[in-house]
């Protein structure tokens, strides 16, 4: 009971496309479940029920075993997302296992939730919901999490990700940023197409997007520390699952 673990999606090897560690060559384990439900989720087939036929309850040891049988020996990082990984319990096992195999792990998560075997994640991304989400921040909650983290030393391990599409968005980040100072801060380019399939209107947009982030931080005083990105796997590949 507990041990296993239910998952949508196994893929890669791919490059991680967004944020802290963007361009490194991982694996993805993609959860199933959410306790969020922003409008413009990308992923949202992981909660919203269009894909419950798909998910698989698996064991820690049968994850590493897909993982092994389609990354081969090709990777040697992977990267848990969903849905939100951090409702899962069970998840400490396999972080556990990947870490005996000597893979580095990456987690990416809203800050909803705690988790204790988030202290073992190598690369664990944070990424606070913005207005245009539809969701609203328990700041309690987010402030616990940043708080346990940074008292066991683990800031040079996390990051804070804030997907922006708007003005009200960007004062949102900002106010993120302010209040969480010490930890290294990404803003993402927000894709408000996420079932175009016409993947050149797709990338025209998403830059005009990145250019408009671009310009909207470089004469802000308050913006001067932060790291402005697109999703990298949009631009590459669209909205295609599995990339
Ligand atoms: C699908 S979520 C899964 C992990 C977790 N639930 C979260 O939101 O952090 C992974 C990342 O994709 C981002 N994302 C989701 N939809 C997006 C969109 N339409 N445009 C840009 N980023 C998006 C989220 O903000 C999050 O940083
Ligand atoms: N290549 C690639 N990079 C990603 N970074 C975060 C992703 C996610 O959906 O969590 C993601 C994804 O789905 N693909
Ligand atoms: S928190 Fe993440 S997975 Fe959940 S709805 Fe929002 S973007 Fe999607
Ligand atoms: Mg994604």
């Amino acid at each position: 009971m507990g041990k296993t673990i239910p998952v949508l999606e196994i893929f890669g090897p791919t490059i991680q496309g967004e944020g802290m560690v963007i361009g490194q060559k991982t694996m993805f384990v993609r959860t199933a479940g959410c306790d969020y439900s922003c409008r413009w989720c990308d992923s949202a087939f992981t909660w919203d029920g269009t894909a419950k036929e798909e998910i698989q309850q698996m064991t820690a040891e049968e994850i590493w075993q897909r993982l092994a049988e389609i990354g081969r020996d090709c990777f040697s990082h992977v990267t848990i997302s969903g849905g939100n990984p951090a409702l899962l319990k069970s998840l400490g096992g396999l972080v556990r296992l990947l870490k005996a195999k000597g893979i580095r792990v990456a987690l990416e998560t809203q800050g909803s939730r705690w988790q204790d075997w988030f202290y073992e994640i190598d690369d664990l991304t944070i990424s606070p919901k913005p207005p245009s989400s539809g969701m609203e921040t328990n700041f309690a909650i987010l402030d616990e999490i940043m708080d346990k983290l940074t008292a066991n030393g683990r800031t040079v391990h996390m990051s804070l990700k804030v997907v922006v599409f708007d003005e009200r968005d960007f004062a949102y980040a900002k106010h993120v940023h302010q209040r969480y100072r010490y930890i290294p801060f990404y803003l993402q380019v927000g894709n408000d197409d996420v079932a175009g399939m016409d993947e050149a209107m797709l990338r025209t947009k998403l830059l005009n997007q990145l250019r408009w982030l671009v310009e909207r931080v470089a004469y802000d005083p308050e913006m001067n520390d932060v790291r402005v990105l697109p999703q990298l796997h949009t631009l590459l590949w669209g909205n295609k699952r599995g990339v």
